[in-house]
C-alpha cells in the first residue's frame, strides 16, 4: 500500500519563525501529482515561496496507479503479441510464455526509477517546501496541514480524481479492483471481468488478455471509446475481439453477488438476461474529482460534482485556482501539466492564458493506438460548421506495408480555408504522431502547409504529407486550374519571344561575320546559333 513521504535527515521544512507561528507562502499547492508538481516547481523557478502539500505519495496517479504501471503492462502485452505475430515477417519463434512476476517487478523498478525526479529531495533542491499530510482550507487564504497553519497569497488545488464507483446493487458486498489496486495483484488472474469500455477498460482488457487472463469487457454503451471517431472505436473493437477479449456492449449490470469466491454479474441487453463471472472484477467506469474533506466551504468555494472554474481555471475565490483531474475531463497527465502551467501564470501574471479543451490531445494505448484532437467530422457538422474531411488509410503508406501494420487511418477535419479543426489517427504509434496536428492547430498552420514539411521516407508520419497533398489537390478548383493554364501559355509565349530575339541576334552576328575575312571570328556566332537551336529544340 501507499507509504508516507520520508524526508532525508534535516530537510523537513523549518517551523514558522513568525511570532504568530504562521507560515506565509506566495504559492500553496495542494496535491503532488503531475499538476501539483508542475505548479510547485515552476512557481519556485518564478521566484515564489512555495509550499506543496501531499497526503499520500509524491508523484500521484501517473506514477503509482495510472500511466506508468498501466503502460508497463501494455508494453509487455505488446511484446508478446509482436513475437506471436512475427511469422508474418518470416521470423519463427517457439512457444512464448509470460512471467507475471517479472512483469510486475519491472513495473515496480520503473516506478522507483521514474519517481526519482518527484522525490522530496529534488523538490527541496528546487526550493519547494514539502508538507506531508492532508490539507484542509480553514479560511479563504489559509490551510491547515497536520496542525500547522499555512497562509497563502495564491493557491492551486491539484487533488486529482478517484474512481467512479457505479451504484449497482450488491457491488459493495464483493471484492473489486480499481486502478488503485489492480497493479498490486500478486498473481495473474485466470479470468477477469472489466466493467467500462473507455481508455482504461480497453487498454487493460487487451493487456491482461495478452498476458494470459481470460477477459470479458462489459460496456453500457453500444460502442467502445464512445467520445471519439466511430471508425476508430470500431477498429479497437475488432482488435480486442481478435485478441480474444469477450466483448459485451450495450449491457446494463443489474446486480453483483459473490458465488464460490468469485463476483458474478447479472446483466441485461437487447438479447435478454445473462450472467458473467470472473476471478477478478476491475472497475473502469470513469473518474470523479477528489474534493472530500478539503474544507472548500471555508475557502468560499462552492462545489457539488466538481469545482466551478472559469476559463482561466480560477475558482470563485479569486486567490484559488485549479489544475489537473480535479477540474478536467477527460483526465490526462499532459492535460494536468498544461493546466498547471496555465493556472500558475494566471495566478501571478497580468497577461492571462485560457485553457482550451479543444486543443487537448487524447490517446488510448491499445493496439492499434487511437489518438485524437479537436472535433470529428460529425461533431463539426452538428455545430453547423462548413467543413470537409481528408482521409488516408495506412494501407496506402509504404512504411505500414513494410512493417505489416496496415490497420489504421488518419482523418483530418478542415474548414474551407484549410484550417485544421480536428483529427483522428489510428496507428501503431498514433500517440507520438498526433503532436504534429496539435502543433499545427496551436500555431494556426494550415493542412496544406504540411505538404512542404520534409517528412522522412519511409515513415508513418508521412501520412500527414499525404493528407496535405490530397487537400491541395482538392483545392485545385476549375477556376484555379484555368488561371494556371493561362499563366503557362503566357509563360511559353514569353519564352518563345526571348528565344526568337536570341536567334535573330545570332543571325545578325553571322551575316556580320560573312562580311569579315577571318574564319576564326566566324566560330563564335555559329556556336551561338547552334546553342540557340538547341534551346529551341
Ligand atoms: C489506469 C490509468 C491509466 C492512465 N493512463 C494515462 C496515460 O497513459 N496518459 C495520460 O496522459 N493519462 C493517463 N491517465 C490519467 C492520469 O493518470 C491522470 O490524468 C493524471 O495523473 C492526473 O494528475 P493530477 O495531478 O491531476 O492528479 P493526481 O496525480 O491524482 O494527484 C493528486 C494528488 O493530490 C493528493 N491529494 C488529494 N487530496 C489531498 C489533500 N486534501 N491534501 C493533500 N494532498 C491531497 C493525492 O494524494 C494525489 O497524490 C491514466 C489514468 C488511469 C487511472
Ligand atoms: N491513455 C490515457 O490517456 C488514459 C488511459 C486510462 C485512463 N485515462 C483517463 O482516466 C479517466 C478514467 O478512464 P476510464 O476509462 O475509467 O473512464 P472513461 O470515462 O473514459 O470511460 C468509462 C466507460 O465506462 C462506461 N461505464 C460507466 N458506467 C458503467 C457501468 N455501470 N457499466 C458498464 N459500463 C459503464 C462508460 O460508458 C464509459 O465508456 C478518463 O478520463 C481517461 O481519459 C486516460
Amino acid at each position: 500500500m501507499r507509504e508516507r513521504i520520508v524526508y532525508p535527515d534535516g530537510l523537513r521544512p523549518k517551523e514558522g519563525n513568525r511570532s504568530d507561528g504562521i507560515d506565509r507562502y506566495d504559492l500553496l499547492v495542494v496535491g503532488a501529482g503531475s499538476a501539483g508538481l508542475t505548479a510547485a516547481v515552476e512557481g519556485a523557478r518564478m521566484g515564489a515561496r512555495v509550499a506543496l502539500i501531499e497526503s499520500s505519495l509524491l508523484g500521484g496517479e501517473r506514477l503509482h496507479s495510472g500511466c506508468v504501471p498501466s503502460k508497463t503492462f501494455v508494453a509487455s502485452g505488446r511484446r508478446i503479441q509482436d513475437v506471436k505475430d512475427s511469422s508474418e515477417l518470416g521470423v519463427s519463434v517457439g512457444d512464448v510464455s509470460i512471467d507475471f512476476h517479472s512483469v510486475k517487478k519491472r513495473m515496480s523498478d520503473l516506478r522507483a526509477l521514474l519517481g526519482g525526479k518527484d522525490s522530496a529531495l529534488r523538490l527541496l533542491s528546487e526550493g519547494v517546501d514539502v508538507f506531508p499530510g492532508r490539507a484542509v482550507f480553514d479560511s479563504p487564504r489559509s490551510v491547515t496541514v497536520e496542525d500547522r497553519k499555512l497562509e497563502f497569497t495564491r493557491a492551486i488545488i491539484a487533488t486529482g480524481s478517484v474512481p467512479m464507483i457505479p451504484s449497482i446493487p450488491g457491488l459493495n458486498e464483493v471484492d473489486y479492483l480499481t486502478d488503485e489496486t489492480v497493479f498490486d495483484l500478486e498473481e495473474l488472474p485466470r479470468s477477469m471481468v472489466v466493467l467500462g469500455g473507455g481508455a482504461m477498460g480497453c487498454e487493460l482488457a487487451q493487456a491482461f488478455r495478452r498476458l494470459g487472463s481470460s477477459v470479458t469487457l462489459i460496456q453500457d454503451r453500444r460502442c467502445l471509446l464512445p467520445y471519439g471517431e466511430p471508425e476508430a472505436s470500431g477498429m479497437v473493437r475488432r482488435a480486442l475481439e481478435e485478441d480474444g477479449v469477450d466483448l459485451r456492449l450495450g449491457v446494463d449490470v443489474l446486480s453483483v453477488a459473490e458465488e464460490g469466491g468469485e463476483p458474478v454479474l447479472r446483466c441485461t441487453s437487447g438479447d435478454g438476461e445473462f450472467q458473467v463471472r470472473g476471478e477478478q472484477l476491475l472497475l473502469a467506469t470513469g473518474r470523479v474529482p477528489r474534493l472530500d474533506g478539503l474544507g472548500l466551504e471555508n475557502a468560499g468555494i462552492e462545489w457539488r460534482d466538481g469545482i466551478k472554474v472559469d476559463r482561466y481555471l480560477r475558482t470563485e475565490n479569486q486567490r484559488v485556482f485549479c489544475a489537473g483531474d480535479v477540474c478536467l475531463t477527460p483526465c490526462s497527465t499532459h492535460g494536468a501539466i498544461l493546466s498547471a502551467k496555465i493556472a500558475l501564470k494566471n495566478a501571478f501574471l497580468p497577461v492571462k492564458r485560457t485553457y482550451d479543451p479543444s486543443g487537448m490531445t487524447h490517446c488510448v494505448y491499445t493496439t492499434p493506438e487511437v489518438a485524437y484532437i479537436g472535433v470529428t467530422l460529425d461533431q463539426a457538422l452538428a455545430e453547423g460548421k462548413k467543413v470537409s474531411e481528408i482521409k488516408v488509410n495506412l494501407e496506402d503508406m509504404d512504411r505500414s506495408r513494410i512493417d505489416g501494420a496496415t490497420e489504421g487511418f488518419l482523418k483530418v477535419v478542415v474548414n474551407r480555408r484549410g484550417r485544421i479543426l480536428g483529427g483522428t489517427l489510428v496507428a501503431p504509434r498514433a500517440g507520438d504522431m498526433i503532436s504534429e496536428l496539435a502543433l499545427a492547430m496551436h500555431e494556426g498552420i494550415k493542412l496544406g502547409d504540411l505538404s512542404w514539411v520534409p517528412h522522412p521516407y519511409p515513415t508513418e508520419a508521412a501520412v500527414f504529407r499525404r493528407a496535405a497533398d490530397i487537400w491541395r489537390g482538392r483545392t485545385m478548383t476549375p477556376l484555379k486550374r484555368s488561371i494556371l493554364q493561362i499563366w503557362m501559355v503566357l509563360l511559353s509565349k514569353v519564352k518563345d519571344r526571348a528565344q526568337r530575339e536570341e536567334l535573330k541576334e545570332a543571325k545578325r552576328q553571322v551575316s556580320k561575320a560573312d562580311q569579315q575575312p577571318e574564319l576564326t571570328e566566324l566560330e563564335a556566332p555559329s556556336d551561338k546559333l547552334e546553342e540557340s537551336n538547341e534551346k529551341l529544340d
